[in-house]
């Protein structure tokens, strides 16, 4: 079935883009992501296995007089996985085609989990970006694609752009939620030093707004707001910020109490938030590490959160709640200020890690 997204705002991946090296002495056992990674040529989903998904916008993040460069974040991205050496079972292309095309008799193959496609992006179109309407067009594409993708018996696998990827997100797996015979709780995670629960100004939504227009949308539907932040900087926040996340009850950790010895406490704070709902989508924004470890980012954190504790998060939901984790994306990743691909390297690593 192909998706009701508007194809205005949607673009396939050049298959160029998965290029690597290639070690063929080791034969498939020597493969990487671009060896694997199959790419869509239409918003036609796959019925299994998980589908990356750009989105290619900075509008929110110019509107939070941010650095521009996160519609770069995508590419880089996935430049970044195609390097990496793949750790699943290989899948031949020809059997790719086949999932696809649903012509495998079922009980035939055990490879289904292991299929990584590559679902092109949603654009927020550049000639556009005054327009208020455009981004909450790309945010609502990327929200049809996302339920499109659920709705086929795919995963999506969402790599940001600006943090304003959230709402979209968010809207993708609250509309596939309203699908469920019972409505599932969502929890929101969010790896960020900020709180991105900013009123939207008179320019509309932004990357600062993405949680505040969940809480709205939430109470507009009645539905509790599970939102839970980990990294948040006293000095990234101010004031007004702290007191709305007290009255909206938003629970959170700071950054001085996400060290690697502080991480027992970190992951039964996580065990205590996910026993409150049925499904997670967890969002990491790039600036919640230390810009010396990743600079690209449109507001750089001066201290911020080791990646090793990220990762030893990511291994703790895989293990533990990956019947819950229905989603993630990374947002915040800018090019434009990366150095030798560092930064793209450290968020293809939790791309793989929450994948492989
Ligand atoms: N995505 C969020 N960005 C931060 C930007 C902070 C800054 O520019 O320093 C925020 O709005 O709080
Ligand atoms: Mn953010
Ligand atoms: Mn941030």
């Amino acid at each position: 079935m192909e998706s009701k997204i508007t194809l205005k705002c949607w673009k396939p991946t050049p298959a160029t883009i998965w290029q690597g090296r290639e070690d063929t002495e080791e034969g498939t056992a020597g493969y990487r992501w671009h060896q694997q990674v199959q790419c869509l040529s239409k918003p036609d989903w796959p019925t299994q296995g998980t589908v990356l998904l750009g989105f290619v916008c900075e509008e929110g993040v110019r509107r939070n007089q941010g650095r521009v460069g996160a519609a770069g974040g995508p590419e880089a991205i996935r430049k970044a996985l195609a390097n990496l050496p793949w750790h699943d079972e290989i899948i031949a292309h020809t059997e790719m085609v086949n999932i696809q095309d649903q012509t495998i008799q079922a009980g035939t193959h055990t490879l289904s989990k292991a299929a990584i496609w590559d679902g092109g992006d949603v654009i927020c179109a550049e000639e556009d970006r005054l327009l208020q309407a455009d981004l909450t067009q790309a945010q609502q594409t990327l929200a049809d694609a996302i339920t499109g993708i659920f709705q086929e018996g795919a995963k999506p696998m969402v790599l940001g752009g600006g943090h304003e990827v959230s709402f979209g997100s968010f809207l993708g797996l609250a509309q596939w939620a309203l699908c469920q015979p019972q409505l599932p709780r969502i929890g929101i995670l969010n790896v960020d030093p900020h709180f991105d629960i900013r009123k939207p100004g008179s320019n509309g939504p932004s990357s600062g707004t993405p949680f505040y227009q969940v809480a709205q949308w939430s109470e507009a539907h009645k539905w509790p707001f599970h939102y839970g932040c980990l990294g948040i900087s006293r000095w990234s926040n101010t004031q007004a910020l702290f007191q709305r996340a007290d009255q909206w009850q938003i629970q959170y950790r700071f950054d001085t109490q996400l060290s690697e010895g502080q991480l027992p406490e970190t992951l039964s704070w996580i065990d205590a938030f996910v026993a409150e709902i049925d499904w997670l989508y967890l969002t990491i924004d790039m600036d919640v590490f230390p810009a010396a470890l990743v600079p690209g980012v449109s507001a750089p954190a001066a201290m911020g959160v080791h990646p090793w504790v990220v990762e030893h998060i990511i291994s703790h939901l895989r293990q533990h709640y990956s019947h819950k984790l229905m989603l993630a994306d990374v947002a915040e990743l800018n090019p434009t200020y990366d150095r030798d691909q560092i930064s793209a390297k450290v968020a293809a690593r939790l791309v793989a890690n929450l994948l492989q």
